[in-house]
């Protein structure tokens, strides 16, 4: 995969991508959907799966544990079953909102799970590396943390494919637990849908649905030491 040229130590050169290929990350970044509802139901090319797994396999890990695995569920079955469970889920989900924003949670659409053809349910083995791992000693969840930098590589190689992913999150760990014969000490980390896609949302879907708008950055960047602004102290009481 890495075919750029290395000097005798094992070095690369790091100079910048030429504007086209820079233009092209930052578009990736900034076109990726969360999809629940696009997918069209063509089963995805194996090798383009393969190279949406070794985008995910390329990403940073505490002590390089690699601590991943990827669960790839295509039977209607299971499928079936998994929506059964975000179904009861999500209406528990449901009821601890107040009545208006029920309504409007209630009209949301949350998953792709029998829409789209492929699932890739993403786990973190703690184990995998030992039970003494470089970096993780004084965080036991920078494992965790390191899996979510697969699926994030996944998702943007996926929308450079063409390809839509839609993470879902709505579920009883066991019910997934149970369905999949994930052992309790591997944590499930992603529930993801899959499918080819002909469009997106050009803003996230929960935006354009006037669930939740995107923060302003200049409100989140603090400089040198914590500072608790105003849109985050008036968010933690629900304003
Ligand atoms: C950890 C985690 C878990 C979930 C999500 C994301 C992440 C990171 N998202 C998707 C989420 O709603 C979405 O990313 C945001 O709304 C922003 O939209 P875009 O991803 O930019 O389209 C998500 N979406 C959904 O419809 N059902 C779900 O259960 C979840 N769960």
């Amino acid at each position: 995969m890495n075919a750029e040229k290395q000097s005798a130590g094992g070095l690369i050169a790091a100079s910048p991508f030429g504007k086209e290929a820079r233009e092209a990350v930052y578009r990736a970044i900034h076109t990726r959907r969360d999809v629940r509802d696009q997918f069209l139901p063509d089963a995805l090319d194996d090798e383009l799966v393969r190279r949406l797994l070794e985008a995910a396999h390329a990403a940073p890990s505490v002590g390089f544990m690699q601590p991943w695995s990827f669960i790839l569920v295509r039977d209607p079955a299971t499928r079936q079953r998994a929506w059964e469970a975000f179904s009861k889920a999500n209406e528990e989900a449901a009821a601890l909102f107040n009545d208006e924003k029920r309504m409007l949670y209630q009209s949301l659409k949350l998953e792709g799970i029998r829409k789209a053809p492929l699932s890739i349910v993403v786990t973190c083995d703690p184990d995998r590396a030992g039970p003494v791992v470089l970096g993780r000693t004084h965080n036991p969840k920078m494992d965790v943390y390191s899996t979510v930098c697969a699926v994030q590589n996944l998702w943007l190689a996926a929308r450079a494919e063409g390809v839509g992913v839609g993470w879902v999150s709505i579920f009883h760990d066991r019910d997934v637990r149970s369905l999949l014969g994930i052992p309790e000490r591997v944590e499930i980390v992603a529930w993801l849908c899959l499918g080819y896609v002909n469009e997106l949302y050009a803003e996230p879907e929960l935006a354009q649905k006037g669930w939740r708008q995107r923060l302003d950055l200049d409100d989140l960047i603090c400089d040198e030491r914590w500072v608790d602004k105003p849109i985050c102290s008036a968010e933690r009481r629900g304003g």
